[in-house]
């Protein structure tokens, strides 16, 4: 008999009314929910699962995360793979960043990253936890950005250009290594989307999106900087899977004539 760990999903963490009702009534909210089963007895089907809370059931599905600068175009090309049948997309939770309870971490962040930073960023690591854990229909899971581009780049730079106090770097870090300890955060392709700056610099102005308008170029040169080191010069953290890099500076329609080049080499994480 397998030993099975009941955790609910974060759209579901408060539920007073099943509290008062008891066992039966927690068990029967949590129906809809998702499991996390100690992945001890299929230690073999992913490297580094032995020991881990895996999602029941999602183990056998390929996960590809698209990374890239803000305004590279992952939505796009999110956008563009939507349309295959055997890949079910799920784009980064942002409107929950811009909405969480009425209150706008993203913009606030802008606005005073020393203050608001560890705010923005907790709640990205648990919306992007939420996401890696979600449940999808297709065989294929192809994500934009991912929990470890969350820390590695984002909370990285904050902190590296002393936007973020030590302390809220800290905290954020013991979250991150403990969640990445004992939850199995499967990852069988990142797809590298490279930009010059420059370029996502025109993209944003373009996109016009009203938190990000105070972003200057220097901000997107120090995410680069940070991708480049992560991904291609792999100086700095851990690579979860291998890299697909795709030069992304060009126009949409070469663009998107370079996903349909690459459509096979990303399809066949899914074998
Ligand atoms: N290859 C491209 N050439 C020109 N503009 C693009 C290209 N790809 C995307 N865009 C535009 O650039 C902006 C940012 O693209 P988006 O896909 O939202 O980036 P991301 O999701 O990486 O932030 C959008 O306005 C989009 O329409
Ligand atoms: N961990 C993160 C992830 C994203 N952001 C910001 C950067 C952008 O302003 C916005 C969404 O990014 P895009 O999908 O357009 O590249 O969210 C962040 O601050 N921290």
């Amino acid at each position: 008999m397998s030993v099975c760990v009941t955790l609910v999903s974060a759209r579901r963490a408060v539920a007073p009314a099943c509290l008062w009702a008891g066992w039966s009534g927690w068990r029967k909210a949590c129906a809809g929910g998702f499991r996390l089963v100690p992945s001890r007895a299929r230690s073999g089907t992913r490297p580094g699962a032995a020991g881990k809370l895996l999602r029941d059931g999602e183990d056998r599905k390929a996960v590809i995360c698209v990374e890239g600068n803000i305004a590279s175009g992952k939505t796009t090309c999110l956008e563009y793979f939507s349309k295959t049948s055997s890949i079910e997309v799920l784009t980064e939770p942002i409107s929950k960043w811009r909405d969480v309870r009425g209150h706008n971490p993203l913009a606030l962040m802008y606005q005073d990253p020393q203050r608001w930073g560890i705010t923005l960023q907790t709640y990205v690591q648990l919306t992007m936890l939420d996401r890696h854990l979600s449940a999808v229909g297709a065989p294929v899971r192809m994500m934009e950005r991912s929990l470890f581009s969350a820390k590695y780049i984002f909370v990285e730079n904050l902190f590296r250009s002393g936007k973020m106090p030590e302390v809220d770097y800290a905290v954020l870090s013991e979250w991150f290594d403990w969640i990445t300890a004992n939850i199995c955060i499967p990852v069988d392709l990142i797809v590298y989307l490279q930009t010059s700056p420059q370029t996502c610099h025109e993209r944003l102005k373009q996109r016009c999106r009203e938190e990000e308008k105070v972003i200057p170029l220097e901000y997107l040169e120090s995410i680069h900087q940070l991708y480049e080191e992560w991904l291609i010069r792999r100086s700095s953290w851990p690579v979860p899977a291998p890299v697909l890099v795709i030069p992304a500076d060009h126009n949409l329609q070469r663009m998107l004539h370079q996903y349909e080049e690459n459509r096979a080499k990303i399809l066949a994480a899914s074998l």
